[in-house]
């Protein structure tokens, strides 16, 4: 936020499978969201609390999205709680076109998001789901090893336009308390940092996973982290779309609740799931303005 906003600041809070967002419409990019505001407003006791934000702009006012303006009207421009950018979030594209649903932008139906990991179509089902052409998995043979409590598993690396390592466990406990992150080795593979997802199975095309997400620590869910499990899984599996011809799917079962991904024989991947908004509001700008930790504490004089 710029030190020049005055006037309350409108946000709303959304979440899909419990992966939950503050949403800051601004059509215009008129509001400079810093990683420090980022954080505070995604902050859950001292803010309002959220694994990311929403950055709701049209993408003709936004020099990253610029050049994609005449294919998607609007663009996400995703931040972690902790203030990063991330190139893509599956379960934010849901909820943010449900925004754009909500707030009259768009019906029901068809809408192109674009995303800094490219354009995605959203489509509004009728019945409340959402499901998302989240584009194809780039699979490749990293050699990365995860850590958790004495130990180790290999992982896939899975890229859904942002990083993810995914280890097949036996146990979703075995992944620990997930307060801070797994260490991996070699770390070098993740200059950028990495999502890392912890998969156990629960049946025939049907797995369950924890998650510890860049810049947000566990979350209840990963839409762009189930979609790199779904493909890792099958290919572990021994099921490839893309050699077969066979569309496959498998049910995600995250904390928050249960994914479905669909991997078509071109490779284009289709999520579909639920996105919810739940809450708005506006925020006081000299609220936002304040350093954390840094609030006067007033004292009452008898
Ligand atoms: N929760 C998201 C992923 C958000 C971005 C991620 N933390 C990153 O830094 O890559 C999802 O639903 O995909």
């Amino acid at each position: 936020m710029t030190s020049t906003q005055t006037s309350p600041l409108p946000f709303l809070k959304g979440h899909g499978t419990e992966n939950d967002f503050v949403i800051v419409p601004d059509a215009d990019n008129a509001v400079e969201l810093s990683p420090a505001s980022v954080a505070r407003l995604c902050d859950r006791r001292a803010g309002i609390g959220g694994d990311g934000l929403l950055h709701v702009v049209r993408s003709a006012a936004h020099p990253e999205a610029r050049h994609l303006a005449d294919e998607a009207e609007w663009f996400m421009d995703y931040r972690n709680a902790d203030g990063s950018v991330a190139e893509m979030c599956g379960n934010g594209v849901r909820v943010f076109a449900r925004y754009l649903q909500h707030a009259g932008h768009v019906t029901a139906g068809e809408v192109a998001v674009a995303t800094r990991g490219g354009i995605k179509r959203v489509h509004l089902d009728k019945d409340g789901s959402v499901t998302v052409s989240m584009g194809r998995a780039v699979l490749s043979e990293a050699g990365v090893t995860v850590t958790v409590d004495g130990r180790s598993w290999p992982a896939r690396n899975v890229n859904m336009g942002n990083p993810h390592a995914v280890a097949f466990v036996e146990d979703l406990d075995h992944a620990g308390n997930l307060f801070t992150e797994p260490p991996y080795e070699p770390a070098a593979v993740y200059p950028d940092g990495v999502n890392i997802e912890f998969v156990a199975d629960r049946g025939p095309r049907h797995v369950a996973m924890r998650v510890h997400e860049r810049g947000a620590a566990e979350t209840r869910s990963c839409g762009t982290g189930a979609c790199a499990v779904a493909v890792a899984t099958a290919r572990r599996d021994g099921a490839d779309p893309l050699a077969s011809g066979t569309p496959v799917t498998y049910t995600v079962d995250v904390l928050g609740g249960t994914l479905v991904i669909t991997e078509h024989p071109d490779g284009e991947i289709e999520m579909t799931g639920p996105a919810v908004i739940v809450a708005e509001g506006t925020i006081d700008p000299a609220w936002l303005s304040i350093p954390a930790g840094s609030q006067e504490i007033e004292t009452v004089n008898d």
